[in-house]
């Protein structure tokens, strides 16, 4: 059986998968094979491990018989097309839980980086502008006292809660339903509709997955919509955002700041308005790249990928698809 992995990971995470099946790895770690690669590797192979960067969609699933398991390295997987893999009888998988810490940690760093204006404090040293203590130079903002919205209340989304309850601020969350477990309900987070969300955020995370009809929903109007002065986040998927209606309102003051781990093209165009953008914290998508989140990523795509190819269920199949891969 082959097995074809999209990027150079530590020999280490591969060794189980080695027993089971001729491995083929990508030799970059940083750039992904060119699509036509691709589809030439799925051509006759059992399994793919992909990165959110590939795109498996209809017709590279269709020019793949032999394939039995498509394990994601990522948490995120609109990178699939889950409904076709489902039709052929390929088992998606995806790597929840093992990143929600590092992610929800790398959240609060955005919140906390944007609230302080910490690209421009850092700037100052790094660049030797500082000039001494000022007293009203570059202010933040507070968030004892806040009101944090969550667009996406996941396990990611509980966590970012978590967190912020401890800064003292006041939850709200809206998703297509309200979440009625009760980690959701013991946060006192409270669920609100679309546009009382923007209303009512002074912080805004936005941490639902990405869908096409998604695209830009928090567009010019919706900032309109929020607070003046409100800080916005942006760190499951771009394109949910439209960048140029957030670089404008940063351009006006009518968001106080922003914080994206994540863009709607990457890596970010050297011509992004983002670039230009007053008061915007810009990080490469690096949510979950801990060492240890990293490699319990790793160890679960590659044990999601075994369990398929010896007849088991896998770990963590998309739920789309868990009943064709015998766990629901
Ligand atoms: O963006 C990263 C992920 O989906 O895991």
């Amino acid at each position: 059986m082959r097995v074809f992995v999209t990027r150079r990971i530590p020999e280490e995470f591969l060794e189980p998968l080695r027993a089971h099946a001729e491995v083929e790895v990508w030799p970059e770690a940083d750039v992904p094979p060119p699509p036509d690669v691709l589809r030439t590797k799925a051509m006759d192979a059992e399994g793919l491990i992909t990165l959110l960067t590939e795109r498996v969609d209809r017709s590279l699933l269709a020019s793949a018989p032999k394939l039995r398991v498509v394990a994601n390295l990522a948490v995120g997987y609109n990178n699939v097309d889950v409904a076709a893999a489902c039709e052929r009888g390929v088992v998606v998988t995806y790597t929840p839980d093992v990143l929600t810490e590092a992610t929800a940690d790398l959240v609060l760093l955005l919140v906390l980086g944007a609230a302080r204006r910490v690209r421009e404090a850092i700037a100052l040293v790094e660049e030797n502008r500082w000039r001494g203590w000022a007293p009203f130079d570059g202010l933040g903002v507070d968030l004892a006292g806040k009101t944090l919205g969550i667009w996406g209340m996941g396990r990611i989304g509980a966590a970012v809660a978590r967190r912020a309850r401890s800064f003292g601020m006041d939850i709200v969350y809206h998703n297509r339903r309200p979440r009625e477990d009760p980690t959701v309900r013991e946060l006192g987070a409270r669920y609100v509709s679309f546009p009382e969300l923007l209303a009512l955020s002074d912080v805004l995370v936005v941490l639902v997955p990405y869908a096409p009809e998604l695209r830009h929903r928090i567009g010019a109007e919706e900032i309109r919509a929020m607070k003046s002065g409100a800080i916005l986040i942006v760190a499951s998927r771009g394109g949910i955002v439209d960048e140029a209606a957030v670089a404008e309102a940063l351009a006006t003051g009518h968001l106080f700041a922003a914080g994206f781990d994540v863009y709607e093209v990457e890596p970010l165009p050297e011509d992004s308005p983002l670039r230009r953008a007053p008061r915007v914290l810009l990080l490469p998508h690096i949510g979950s790249a801990t060492e240890e989140t990293r490699a319990a990523m790793a160890r679960l795509a590659v044990d999601n990928v075994v369990r398929v190819l010896r007849g088991l269920p896998p770990q963590t199949p998309v739920p789309e698809c868990a009943d064709l891969a015998g766990k629901s």
